[in-house]
């Protein structure tokens, strides 16, 4: 599926740098590079080279040179798209960058889409579509966790994952249909029990892969923690120390933060998002009570929730404390709330041992004096199910496989129910197939309508 135009694009960022790289892909890639290439040794064309050589000379455009560039020749079939494909490593200037791209433009090149090059290695079959949508991930992976995800898709993850079990189950495909050619004479060339088994097996393997898109979206997104707690407790000091950097204002005024303010830190690898919220009390005021509103709503699609309390105000009499926490913990029992103890600077060290033994597990930090919060880190992290990650199992992130992955759970569960009330073939047949294709759709063999594709490389950078 060669395509018949020869597309071009800056493969490095826009901007100087000490060399930009760029990348032309098509049936005529290596004709019109030659064109305007001059190499170093006398009479040397670039169509009668090896492929994956590279070579020296100068782009010139009418007697006049633009730059001396090394030249890298890959040749259909074995480039990153599959079709001729030539580099061309300049000198990083803008003005170079771009004189050389206009040369080729205005002979016979066309500039790239988004995702074009990639598109392209996809159309030609050098990766599947799940793989060619992890390129997009690997470059935008920002964290150890996010980086080792996108990698093992790149190379194949779900794919693999399925690989054998869709070959067997389209094997079976196969026999169940031979069997309804011979309906009425009560033949059964599929052998029952080992169907059994497969069914089995696949809907044990798709359920663990949805499992893991919660991780895989929170690692790959960064994993959501509001912050949350009374005024003036030293939340947005606490968000400021996390980053190390004065992101929220500060102020002795309770009421200060307004709005959710949020940012990412990397921590052990695993990208975190920490959600400042404003101050939760009674009030009057019409903004401040919106932004007491969010952060609930913040802290209910958190992930984690740091719930501070102030340390200042603690006196063991008040059972105050305890019936806010109480009232936090019934608010969201479904969540994992850290109870927090700031500004543990201002206790004595018998009012910190109070402290400890009124609220069990408690931790105590300092926001204003980074104190306690190496150990707050570890304790997020440690709160983090990298299990998945450390084993290097396949983890979901991409949620058009989620949706595929949930809707080949429900045609294989409708299998399984089928064969347990010994329905007729001909009905689970169907449900088999409606399986084949939804897991079809995760590799692109099925279902590649040009609006999907154009969609998936539509958010790639141009020049991948
Ligand atoms: N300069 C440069 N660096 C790059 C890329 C690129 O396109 N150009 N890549 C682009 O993303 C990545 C590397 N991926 C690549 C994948 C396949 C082939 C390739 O030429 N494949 C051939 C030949 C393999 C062989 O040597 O046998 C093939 O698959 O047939 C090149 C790059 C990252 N670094
Ligand atoms: N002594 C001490 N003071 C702190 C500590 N952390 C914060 N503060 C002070 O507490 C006051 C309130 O801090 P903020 O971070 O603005 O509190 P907040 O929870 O964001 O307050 P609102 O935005 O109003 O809800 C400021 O004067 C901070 O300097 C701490 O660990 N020790
Ligand atoms: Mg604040």
């Amino acid at each position: 599926m060669i395509q018949n135009d020869t597309i071009i694009a800056l493969a490095t960022p826009s901007g100087i740098g000490a060399i930009a790289v760029i990348r032309l892909s098509g049936e005529k890639a290596i004709d019109i590079a030659d064109q305007f290439f001059t190499s170093v040794r006398k009479n040397k064309s670039l169509k009668n080279q090896k492929s994956h050589s590279i070579h020296l000379g100068y782009i010139t455009d009418k007697e006049h040179v633009i730059d001396e560039v090394l030249v890298s020749i890959f040749k259909n079939p074995n480039s990153y798209t599959g079709e001729n494909v030539v580099e061309i490593s300049c000198h990083g200037s803008t003005f170079i960058q771009q004189e050389i791209i206009q040369l080729f433009l205005k002979n016979g090149c066309r500039l790239a889409d988004a995702g074009e090059f990639t598109l392209r290695a996809f159309l030609n079959g050098k990766m599947d579509l799940s793989q060619a949508e992890a390129v997009a991930d690997v470059i935008a992976s920002n964290s150890a966790a996010s980086h080792q995800m996108a990698m093992q898709q790149m190379r194949g993850g779900i794919t693999n994952e399925l690989k054998d079990l869709r070959t067997k189950l389209l094997d079976f495909a196969a026999l169940i249909e031979l069997e309804l050619d011979f309906s009425g004479e009560d033949v059964e060339f599929a052998d029952r029990t080992k169907f059994k088994e497969l069914v089995a097996k696949i809907t044990l393997v798709l359920k663990r892969l949805i499992d893991s898109f919660s991780v895989g979206n929170a690692l790959k997104n960064g994993i959501p923690v509001a912050i949350i707690g009374e005024p003036n407790v030293g939340k947005s000091t606490l968000l400021n120390t996390l980053l190390n950097e004065e992101k929220a204002i500060v102020s002795e005024i309770a009421g200060t933060t307004r709005d959710a303010i949020e940012d990412e830190i990397i921590i052990d690898g695993v990208a975190f998002r920490f959600i400042d919220t404003a101050g939760i009390r009674e009030t009057t005021d019409f903004v401040e009570s919106i932004g007491i509103k969010k952060a609930y709503e913040k802290a209910e699609n958190a992930q984690l929730i740091i719930s501070l309390i102030n340390s200042e105000k603690f006196k063991v009499q008040d059972s105050k404390f305890k019936v806010e926490i109480e009232a936090i913990k019934n608010r969201f029992q479904h969540k994992k709330v850290l109870f927090i103890a700031n500004k543990i600077d201002t206790l004595t060290n018998e009012e910190i041992a109070l402290l400890q033994s009124e609220i069990e597990g408690v931790m105590l930090i300092s926001a204003k004096n980074n104190t306690g919060i190496e150990a707050l880190k570890k304790e997020l992290t440690s709160l983090v199910n990298l299990g998945a990650l450390s084993n290097n199992e396949t983890i979901v992130t991409n949620s058009r496989h989620f949706e595929a992955l949930n809707n080949a759970l429900q045609a294989i569960i409708s299998v399984q129910i089928g064969i347990d009330m010994e329905i007729s073939t001909d009905l689970f047949s169907i449900d088999i197939r409606e399986c084949l294709r939804h897991l079809g759709t995760i590799t692109g063999e099925y279902d590649v309508d040009k609006d999907i594709l154009g969609h998936i490389f539509s958010n790639f950078c141009i020049g991948k």
